[in-house]
């Protein structure tokens, strides 16, 4: 693909033609990213998170650490996501994902290739790509068969040292025209989140505001619930 700057925007006919017909959009929902390091202690946060309220997603991103070490800690955390319906996602690491049979991968700009992901892990395993604040980016991701594409961050992040910072409006350009699902992410809170629920984010991606919420990880999820109309109270 030509590498347009974003002030130069051009769509390929192809990837229009795949993606420009806008839809119906469920709404917002919680894709929840772990902490970047846990201990075998976590299962049990874990489950009571996703006890708490909808979550569509789970990420495991653990940093500095090898894929082995991983491997050891995500067993019971890949159960308990399946046995309530949660999407387990790997963060960075294609063969992890192949090698615990995860529902998807997540890919940053240097994580490796959306194609060869879809090449080893098949048709049905969800690809996501970060794009920071890129409509190329997303564009790219996109042609190259992405199930998502993620943008921020939003606001400033505990997690991690955010280099890019995206406006909601972004947000809103990708829905008008693409159809294909976008990620809100970066220092998301359940008092910050409107925004970008309101101009169109599919998911909002949060790690800090749900494992550091002074209540715990359960009033987190239950926080935002409430921000994504999902509350018991308020159906
Ligand atoms: C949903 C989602 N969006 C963005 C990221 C960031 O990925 P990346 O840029 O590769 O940075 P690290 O997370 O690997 O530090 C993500 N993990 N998930
Ligand atoms: C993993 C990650 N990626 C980001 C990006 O901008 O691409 S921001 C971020 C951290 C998300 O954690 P929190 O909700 O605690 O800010
Ligand atoms: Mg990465």
């Amino acid at each position: 693909m030509t590498d347009f700057t974003d002030d130069e925007l051009k769509i390929s006919p192809d990837f229009a033609a795949q993606f420009g017909q806008p839809g119906f959009r469920p709404a917002c929902q919680l894709y929840l990213i772990s902490p970047p390091s846990i201990d075998v202690r976590f299962a049990d946060s874990l489950a009571a998170a996703l006890d708490a309220g909808k979550v569509a997603a789970f990420q495991l991103r653990l940093k500095g650490i090898d894929d082995h070490a991983i491997a050891a800690l995500a067993e019971p955390l890949q159960r308990i996501c399946a046995e309530r319906d949660v999407a387990f996602i790997i963060n960075d690491s294609i063969g992890l994902a192949k090698r615990l049979g995860a529902d998807g991968v997540h890919l940053g700009q240097g994580d490796g290739d959306p194609r060869d992901a879809r090449a080893q892990l098949g048709p049905k395993v969800q690809i996501g790509v970060t794009c920071h604040d890129s409509r190329h980016l997303a564009m790219e991701a996109g042609e190259a068969g992405a199930d998502y594409v993620a943008f921020g961050a939003f606001y400033p992040s505990t997690t991690k040292d955010a280099r890019h910072f995206a406006d909601p409006a972004l947000l809103g350009w990708w829905t008008t025209v693409f159809e294909l699902p976008c990620v809100a992410i970066g220092g998301i809170t359940a008092e910050n989140a409107a925004p970008l629920v309101a101009a169109g984010a599919d998911f909002i991606a949060v790690s800090s505001a749900v494992w550091q919420h002074p209540d715990g990880p359960a009033a987190g999820v239950a926080a935002f619930a409430e921000v994504l109309g999902q509350s018991r109270t308020s159906a």
